[in-house]
């Protein structure tokens, strides 16, 4: 929901409008329930508040309802600038009450509660992190012993909308969650904290969905202060012989991704080649000048001590490379297959191995697809997640299909391929294959977007490899 959330302001459309849009829905539902009377809103210092603020004002105006709003924490600490916007507003609004609560006696004191015809929960909603802290739980445990109806804004405040465990949540009677279902609300426990859930549509744009946005980028969470080595990714490149430059393309992405090892094995004609490319790279050198049947000992080591293969940058398509690539890739846990690397898929693939492909049309034909309609099925059927490259990037993992649009004609030279592979790789050790599919699109395409501004039909992959950080960033 973050994702699209970003996405959203990513096309133009603010946090502001969809906040307004959830805010006017709660204040329908007040206004059907109890038709005239009291209605007692419980805003936390979030976005989840600010919804709250914004139903608030809607109803302020109703000569029937009267609206009282306790602030949990200190008003000056609302935390987002669309929360802020929305509580300064009611200062221009007929409140019957506004408190601060920093202890939960103040709302006790008020007698809100008691005297209220219904609670509209808007405390906590998809921020929770962590144990409920006080006075979020005493206050929890007066609206759950209040015996009021409550309405619930988003999900019920302390209920994960993950479907994680749950320490303390409100129960109410119902919940209007935004935009889309939330998967810990479909869950039997949901069913002891909500009597109801309404989908409550807040006018988010479609394409927030269909398209890959920065908001996907969210998932790539920031590091731990305490990081090591090893952590953010160690990426094992399978590729080269006929070519030398593409994995060193693929390892040079990677590492502006932010992997923390890449490791290119290579055939040893080539591993030299790549090796003096740059530092950066460790090059393990195979036998002879094709990968084959006799690199399967070395290349099953290095498997163990990397978290990703991404396999198939240049290494040419001769039928021993074939052969041994399908026999890696059953080696693999989580494996990226680009270029010649298609050529030696053998489908179903095996159990335990997560595999992206990174075809573009000729190589999706050459597996059996058809077009880009096709992706869904031939992931669904097929068990991996496609990562189709075109002028639109199609990815899906047989459920969801997403579309992404960065990138221009001027990334129809060699190498852009390579270097996609290379951040899908980096991505996919920390990230899911369908997020780190979808992530390394939009990043590709994008640092594409900047090194055309700069370099025009010029520009090289190694142009793009530079952009990169800045994308991230
Ligand atoms: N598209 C949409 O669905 C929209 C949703 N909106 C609403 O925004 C909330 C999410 O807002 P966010 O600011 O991210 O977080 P919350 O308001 O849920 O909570 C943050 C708030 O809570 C405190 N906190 C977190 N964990 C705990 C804890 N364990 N104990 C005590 N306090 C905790 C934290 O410190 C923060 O102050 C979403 O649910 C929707 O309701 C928007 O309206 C836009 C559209
Ligand atoms: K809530």
């Amino acid at each position: 929901m973050r994702a699209i959330d970003a996405n959203c302001e990513y096309l133009g459309l603010k946090g502001l409008q969809l906040m307004e849009n959830a805010g006017a829905a709660i204040a329908r539902e007040v206004k059907e329930r109890i038709g005239t009377g009291k209605a007692v809103f419980i805003a936390g210092r979030g976005n989840n508040g600010g919804d709250a603020f914004v139903a608030a004002r809607h109803l302020s105006s109703d000569p029937d309802i009267k609206v009282y709003i306790a602030i949990v924490g200190q008003a000056s600490r609302i935390r987002t600038d669309d929360a802020k916007h929305n509580f300064n507003l009611l200062g221009h609004c007929t409140i019957e009450g506004l408190i601060e609560v920093t202890d939960a006696s103040h709302l006790k004191d008020t007698g809100w509660i008691d005297d209220s015809d219904v609670i509209i929960d808007a405390l906590l909603g998809t921020g929770i992190s962590g144990k409920i802290r006080e006075p979020e739980s005493t206050i929890i445990d007066m609206i759950n012993g209040s015996g009021k109806p409550v309405i619930a804004v988003d999900v019920p405040s302390g209920f994960d909308p993950d479907g994680g465990d749950v320490d303390k949540a409100v129960k109410a009677d119902i919940t209007l969650t935004f935009h889309a279902m939330k998967n810990g609300l479909t869950t039997p426990l949901a069913s002891k904290y909500t009597s109801e859930v309404k989908v409550v549509n807040i006018g988010v744009c479609s394409d927030a969905e269909k398209y890959v946005g920065s908001g996907d980028l969210k998932v790539l969470q920031r590091r731990r202060a305490d990081s090591h080595k090893g952590q953010s990714g160690r990426i094992l490149i399978i590729g080269g012989g006929p070519y030398s430059g593409a994995p060193a393309l693929a390892a040079m992405a990677a590492l502006r991704t932010g992997a923390d090892i890449v490791t290119v094995a290579a055939p040893a004609s080539v591993a030299g080649t790549i090796a003096a490319y740059s530092p950066d790279i460790i090059v393990r050198p195979l036998s002879s000048d094709v990968l084959c049947e006799e690199d399967i000992e070395t290349i099953t080591k290095l498997i163990g001590s990397h978290d990703v293969v991404v396999i198939g940058m240049g290494l040419g398509r001769d039928g021993r490379t074939k052969k041994a690539v399908s026999e890696i890739i059953p080696l693999c846990k989580k494996v990226v297959v680009d270029a010649d690397g298609l050529y030696g898929i053998e489908l179903p693939i095996p159990e335990g191995t997560e595999m992206i492909i990174t075809p573009h049309s000729g190589e999706f034909r050459a597996l059996g697809g058809e077009s880009a309609d096709d992706v869904k099925a031939f992931a669904s059927s097929n068990h991996l997640i496609i990562l189709l490259k075109g002028k639109e990037d199609t990815i899906s993992n047989g459920e969801r299909v997403a579309i992404n649009v960065t990138g221009n004609p001027g990334m129809t030279v060699g190498g852009t391929g390579d270097v996609l592979a290379g951040v899908t790789g980096a991505l996919f050790a920390i990230a899911s294959p369908v997020e780190a599919a979808c992530c390394a699109a939009f990043i590709n395409g994008a640092a594409g977007d900047l090194a055309f501004e700069e370099r025009g039909y010029g520009l090289l992959a190694t142009d793009v490899i530079d952009r990169i950080t800045d994308v991230m960033k």
